[in-house]
């Protein structure tokens, strides 16, 4: 990619670490709540029945309460492994939240089943529904930062190329890490909807989509 966006993106990375760090246990807490509600009330996630979620970094929206809501209603739950030091991650299968604990963690402290661990991947049986999406940075019209490793650019272009409906994406974020505009290149795939604290009409359908609002900055 040209080596402005590369440093435009590097100093927005920085900068939304920072801020992320300046939030409260209490705040995040406060605000994955909120955002858990609209996802259980999101009309996508309500008809999707395999969906695939991140297991959150502690600087992340948790997704712990949206696992077990998964299991609850009896949907397909995928969660992310990646491999480090390249592009690739598969989402594979898990069987239930209480496997979770059992998991062993990469070196960013996150469960992930041991790549010799033969699971059913997402794409290899009935593709994706819904694929929530992590990241560090969203703007109005679904362009996203994520963390620097491509893992989800290049997992969500393997969905374009394999399942005949691509899957709905659904980013979560604190409303700090809505941005006025985020570098992107060629390979970066936007997200469907950003989900925060302050977005609107969630769920009332793709159009009202990612819009920005007064919560930008
Ligand atoms: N919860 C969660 N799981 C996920 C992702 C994610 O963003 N969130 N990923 C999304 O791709 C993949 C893992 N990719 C990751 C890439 C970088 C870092 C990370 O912590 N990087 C350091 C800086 C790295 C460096 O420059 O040395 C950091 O952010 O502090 C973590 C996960 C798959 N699983
Ligand atoms: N589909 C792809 N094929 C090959 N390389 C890719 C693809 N998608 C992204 N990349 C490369 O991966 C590198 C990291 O991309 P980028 O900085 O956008 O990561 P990110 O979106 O923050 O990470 P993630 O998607 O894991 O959250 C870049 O060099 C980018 O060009
Ligand atoms: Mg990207």
């Amino acid at each position: 990619m040209a080596a402005a966006v590369r440093g435009a993106k590097r100093s927005l990375r920085a900068e939304l670490k920072q801020r992320l760090r300046a939030l409260s246990d209490e705040e995040r807490r406060r605000q994955s709540l909120f955002v858990t509600q609209q996802v259980l009330a999101h009309s996508h996630y309500q008809k999707a029945s395999r969906v695939a979620v991140f297991l959150s970094m502690p600087d992340e929206v948790r997704t712990e309460d949206i696992v077990l809501d998964v299991f609850r209603r009896g949907k397909a739950c995928f969660i992310p492994r990646y491999r480090p030091g390249s592009r690739h991650m598969d989402m594979v299968r898990l069987a239930s939240p209480q496997e979770l604990a059992g998991l062993p963690r990469t070196a960013w402290n996150i469960p992930q089943p041991p790549e010799d661990d033969p699971r059913e991947e997402a794409l290899a049986g009935g593709g994706l529904d819904l694929i929530f999406m992590p990241g560090l940075g969203f703007d109005g019209s679904g362009r996203r930062l994520g963390r620097g490793g491509g893992y989800y650019d290049a997992y969500l272009r393997r969905c374009r190329e394999q399942q005949a409906a691509r899957p709905y994406t659904l980013a979560l974020a604190f409303r700090e890490q809505l941005c006025p505009q985020v570098p992107v290149d060629e390979d970066d795939e936007p997200v469907d909807e950003v989900l925060y604290e302050g977005c609107r009409a969630p769920g009332a359908g793709a159009a009202a989509g990612a819009q920005p609002d007064t919560a930008s900055e």
